[in-house]
């Protein structure tokens, strides 16, 4: 008797021609259980998706686009993989109505797809509650439109809830002037200071203070080959995880 295999997921990438699109097109042509049935850029028909029979969108464009984009694939039953930023809490919970309405459909938001990072994230937060004092930076090429970074965004939310949880004070800061933007911008009231430097590609350090001691967590991606293994993991889990999942930590089994 032959042995039956899966058919491989019918994936369609968006943003296929930008730095992270044309990398995760390159990753889904080279995984045995999926094929890739369109590469769309801007000005391409999201008509096409329909056509091309996809049942799985990765979203990697640009934060005007992504929305309509995740809503175009949620009203036609494909699940959506979304690596773009600019998922703030209004776009979430609209995302979530529509939701809703689409029971069997998965969405994955996820603001960093490389598996060092996401758990940079998960253990820097965890440990925040133990210190005063606590701060970001995040670090990125120049040619990033967004500042800050997804990934800060959301480390910020998960450090804010872990101390709000655990009644931690406010960090001490004695400043009563600065310069504009001295003291980075506030989220969830954890300070974030944004960096763009030629030669960069993804990183962040959070940095943990307390009397007499320092506890850095650093995560570095140095080529965006760093991101697909997340890429194939959420396109492989978020049919199995129907709604809305933000963060790839949503997939994996951190027991932290
Ligand atoms: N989640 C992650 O791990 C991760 C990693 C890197 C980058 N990002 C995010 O992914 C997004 C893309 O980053 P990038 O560096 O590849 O940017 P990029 O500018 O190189 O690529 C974006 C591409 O999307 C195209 N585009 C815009 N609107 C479109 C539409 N409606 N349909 C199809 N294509 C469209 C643009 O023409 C461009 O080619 C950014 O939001 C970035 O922050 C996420
Ligand atoms: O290169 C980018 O742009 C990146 N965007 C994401 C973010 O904003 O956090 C992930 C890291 C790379």
């Amino acid at each position: 008797m032959t042995e039956q295999h899966p058919a491989p997921s019918r994936v369609a990438v968006l943003g296929a021609n930008g730095r992270m699109g044309a990398e995760a097109v390159k990753a889904v042509e080279a995984a045995s259980d999926m094929t890739l049935v369109a590469a769309l850029g801007r000005g391409d028909s999201l008509d096409q998706l329909a056509s091309a029979g996809a049942e799985f969108v990765v979203d990697l464009t640009v934060p005007e686009s992504t929305e309509a984009n995740v809503r175009f694939a949620v009203e036609h039953g494909m699940h959506a993989v979304v690596g773009t930023t600019g998922w703030d809490s209004s776009r979430l919970a609209a995302l979530e109505a529509l939701l809703a309405k689409h029971p069997e459909t998965g969405v994955l938001i996820a603001p960093n797809f490389a598996l060092g990072s996401v758990l940079a994230s998960a253990f820097a937060a965890k440990a925040s509650k133990y210190f005063e004092s606590v701060e970001i930076i995040e670090l990125h090429h120049p040619d990033k439109v967004d500042a800050p970074s997804g990934t800060a965004v959301r480390t910020a939310q998960l450090i804010a809830a872990e101390r709000a949880a655990a009644q931690v004070p406010a960090s001490p800061d004695a400043t009563t002037s600065e310069l504009a933007g001295a003291r980075g911008c506030d989220v969830d009231g954890v300070r974030v200071h944004s960096v763009r430097l030629r030669g960069l590609v993804a990183h962040q350090e959070v940095l943990l203070g307390g009397p007499g001691e320092q506890l850095t967590f650093r995560h570095d991606s140095f080529d965006r080959a760093s991101f697909m293994p997340g890429v194939l993991l959420g396109i492989r889990n978020v049919a199995a995880n129907p709604g809305l999942t933000v963060g790839l930590d949503g997939y994996l089994d951190l027991g932290v």
